[in-house]
């Protein structure tokens, strides 16, 4: 998570170094750098002199989107904070601010997340080379990107997978969904690590038999690993005097988590050994692709491996209260199964939208066996429509944070480099400034042929980040939650079993602030 923090020492020398800025500026303007001359002819305001609560006030920390609103409202369009003594951070709310930070990104577009996991690997040279594609910021960071989502995010490379992942959802969708949940967040989790495991490691890890659905099996005991590191790394790397009493937990959840994700290397590394050739003919996994890359050595594929672990899965139920400091995050963990929730959800909410789903699955699918092509995937103008919206009105992550790599002028304020900025797109992804009818949900404005569609700015819905650090997994993610729309809507009806609404907390990613509960008949 990129909680981006500066100090008050940075915070006054900087004002003093802006001042000293314009002074030379002043002195000769003829030798201006780009930046010193915007500053110096446009009058731009000193960073000091960004609004925003002058202490760290008592916020709702669950509630980032809410807190994020009353702030744009009481303070305007860029907000400076105090987010723990001696820490500031930048939240912007513009879309023409957002663009900026988004083109002024050099080729190692930085954030501050993961200490936990960084120190965890840092002890442990001899599984891994560094702190990995989450941890990691500069050239290592790009050395480990380069090649690992050549695997990831080439759409050739992410279709190959279609098959096995259709079949993973149609089984799941023919099996689970007439079973009563409590919380249907549960069985999507599953269903989030189990796909994690086929595409990554070729591993049918059957996440739904009774032996693994015991509380002491590996799927299980490996969720709720990675549910202390996510919850309590987060706590290590924000709240400096609670580290040393998590510590013990979170490296024995990493140790757990290590010993699976290196034994999945391990067998690919033995199975390889022998193999000639690719002589099963079958599409490669993609650590059989990492392993026999000339660009990696083993111990990066380590990291890898632990890295796409504790991003497939869901921190299921974990509700930590121990934040007392007010972080910001630009989420790393973001799983498929949130997504699903929510999109389940609207649908289950807005009934005529669920038929037009439904229409458009079975048009494209003329049995319910039929498996799902590429060609179908891409003919899912509505179901796509319906995607976009859910992350319009129910994103993961609040926005996107980046320590700034140079210094930028934002609303009119000079923002120097090494700021911690985040932006607040789930905040004015529901602003009437940009959207007809913010809180309604309409797939329709996304459709281009429809009446409502209105071309909105390419800088306000960004679920998966943007630019070279933007989720490595997008398409894959992409792919699986459309499958899944298409597979459910083509058989299944979707209600909501409750009488309130459903919202997010954000822990520190946006998940649903209750149980899911949601009933499905067969159509
Ligand atoms: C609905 C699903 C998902 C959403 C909305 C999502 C969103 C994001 C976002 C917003 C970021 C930060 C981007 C930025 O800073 O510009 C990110 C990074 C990342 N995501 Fe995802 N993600 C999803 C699913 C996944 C899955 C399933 C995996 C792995 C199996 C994954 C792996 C990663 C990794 C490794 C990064 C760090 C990339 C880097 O720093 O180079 N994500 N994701």
């Amino acid at each position: 998570m990129g909680l981006l923090f500066m100090s008050k020492y940075c915070a006054m020398k900087l004002q003093t170094d802006f001042v000293k800025l314009l002074v030379c500026s002043a002195n000769s303007k003829s030798k201006l750098s780009p930046l010193r001359r915007q500053l110096y002819s446009q009058n731009v305001k000193p960073f000091t002199d960004i609004p925003g609560p002058t202490s760290l006030e008592c916020y709702n920390h669950e509630q980032l989107d809410k807190v994020g609103h009353e702030k744009y409202l009481k303070y305007g369009p860029i907000v400076r904070e105090e987010v723990s003594p001696g820490n500031h951070i930048v939240l912007v709310f513009d879309t023409s601010d957002i663009e900026q930070l988004s083109l002024s990104e050099n080729a190692f577009p930085s954030r501050r997340s993961h200490l936990a996991v960084k120190k965890f690997r840092e002890n442990r040279p001899e599984i891994y080379n560094s702190g990995g594609l989450l941890s990691t910021n500069g050239e290592e960071w790009w050395r480990l990107r380069r090649d690992f989502q050549k695997g990831f995010s080439a759409p050739q490379a992410v279709r190959a997978y279609l098959p096995a992942i259709d079949e993973v959802i149609q089984e799941f969708v023919s099996l689970q969904l007439c079973q009563p949940h409590e919380d249907f967040l549960h069985p999507l989790s599953r269903l989030s690590l189990q796909l994690t495991c086929l595409v990554a490691f070729d591993e049918k890890f059957d996440c739904f038999s009774p032996q693994e659905m015991k509380p002491d099996s590996r799927s299980s005991r490996l969720m709720d690993a990675a549910a202390t590191i996510n919850s309590l790394g987060f706590v290590y790397d924000n709240v400096e005097n609670l580290r040393s009493s998590v510590w013990p937990k979170l490296e024995e959840a990493s140790l757990f988590l290590e010993g699976i994700a290196v034994g999945f290397v391990q067998k690919k590394a033995k199975v390889l050994s022998k193999k000639v050739d690719n002589e099963s003919g079958c599409v490669p996994s993609l650590f059989e692709r990492y392993l026999t890359s000339p660009n990696f050595d083993c111990k990066d594929v380590n990291g890898m491996a632990v890295d796409l672990l504790l991003a497939g899965i869901e921190t299921v139920c974990y509700r930590n209260k121990i934040w007392d400091t007010w972080v910001l995050h630009f989420g790393v963990y973001l799983q498929t199964s949130y997504t699903s929730s929510f999109a389940l959800y609207h649908l289950a909410k807005n009934e005529e939208i669920q038929s037009k789903l439904q229409l458009e699955a079975k048009s494209l699918l003329q049995s319910s066996t039929q498996p799902i092509s590429g060609e179908i995937l891409a003919e899912a103008s509505y179901a796509r429509a319906v995607l976009k919206e859910v992350f319009r009105m129910s994103p993961i992550s609040i926005g996107v944070g980046r320590l700034l790599t140079k210094d930028l002028v934002l609303s009119g304020f000079h923002v120097p480099k090494g700021t911690n900025v985040v932006t607040q797109n789930q905040v004015i992804c529901r602003l009437e400034k940009y959207f007809d009818r913010p809180n309604d949900f309409l797939p329709e404005r996304w459709l281009k042929e429809n009446a409502q569609h209105v071309k909105s700015n390419p800088f306000l819905v960004l679920p998966f980040g943007h630019g070279r650090r933007s989720c490595i997994a997008r398409r894959f993610a992409e792919q699986q939650l459309l499958t899944f729309l298409l597979r459910v809507a083509r058989t299944h009806q979707v209600s909501w079993d409750s009488p309130e609404e459903l919202g997010c907390i954000s822990v520190p990613i946006n998940k649903p602030d209750k149980s899911v509960k949601l009933r499905f008949s067969r159509l």
